[in-house]
């Protein structure tokens, strides 16, 4: 049975959606079953299955040349992104953990965009400041440490183009921000940060009932 993330939906139709929805190829397939192999519990930090087919859809349609993604873990999520980059685009991608993106560049290699991502390792408030003056960014994905989602938020925002899109993941997060009994770090960490997109007049946002929560915001 494939990872469902949407435990808000009865379970049957979140499985009735995925099957509906166009089936990860085998190296996808063959990244999800090596990550859980890898690194156990933690293998549910990796994408679902129906957010895949978004993250390239969305990557189509915007036609995006310059994406970045805070927050890669093994690779699933910027092979998506990888695969609908508009010819001559570029992903560059950011996380802390040299294990786990060592897995993620032998993907690229498998899936065939290694020539066209980039990774900078390091805590990626730090890293992002680094891009270089100028860089202009037409779509981000976030998806990293909830506690940094402002700041990613605020720099990636300073860089996007006027209709840029930035995609920030885990905005349900498991349905908690909207039960009152639920009250830990993380939970009030995405609260905060979904209340402070919704007052930002600068972006129009979207919150989708996709997996987990993934919150669409666009650049004025
Ligand atoms: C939910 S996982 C990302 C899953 C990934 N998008 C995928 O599709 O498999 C979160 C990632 O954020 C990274 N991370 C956590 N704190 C970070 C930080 N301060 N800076 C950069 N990356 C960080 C972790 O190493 C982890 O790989």
């Amino acid at each position: 049975m494939a990872c469902m993330k949407a435990t808000y939906l009865a379970p049957a139709i979140g499985q009735y959606l995925i099957a509906h929805t166009t089936q990860p190829d085998d190296v996808l397939d063959a990244l999800a079953l090596e990550t859980r192999e890898a690194t156990g519990d933690r293998a549910v930090m990796q994408l679902s299955p129906d957010q895949g087919p978004f993250l390239t859809m969305i990557t189509q349609i915007s036609r995006a040349e310059n994406v970045v993604e805070v927050g890669t873990f093994t690779g699933y999520s910027s092979i998506c992104l990888a695969r609908g980059l508009a010819p001559g685009g570029r992903l560059t991608c950011f996380d802390i953990s040299e294990e786990w993106t060592a897995i993620a560049q032998r993907y690229w290699d498998k899936a065939g965009v290694a020539d066209r991502v980039e990774l900078r390792i390091g805590p990626a408030a730090e890293r992002l400041e680094e891009l270089p003056d100028g860089q202009t960014v037409d779509l981000a994905f976030i998806d990293a440490d909830k506690a940094g989602y402002p700041v990613y938020y605020e720099i990636l925002l300073s860089r996007l183009v006027p209709g840029g899109l930035i995609l920030v993941d885990n905005t349900l997060w498991n349905g908690h921000v909207a039960d009152p009994t639920v009250d830990d770090d993380d939970t009030r960490a995405i609260r905060e940060f979904n209340d402070m997109v919704m007052a930002d007049g600068r972006v129009t946002s979207l919150m989708l009932p996709i997996a987990d929560g993934i919150t669409m915001i666009r650049k004025h």
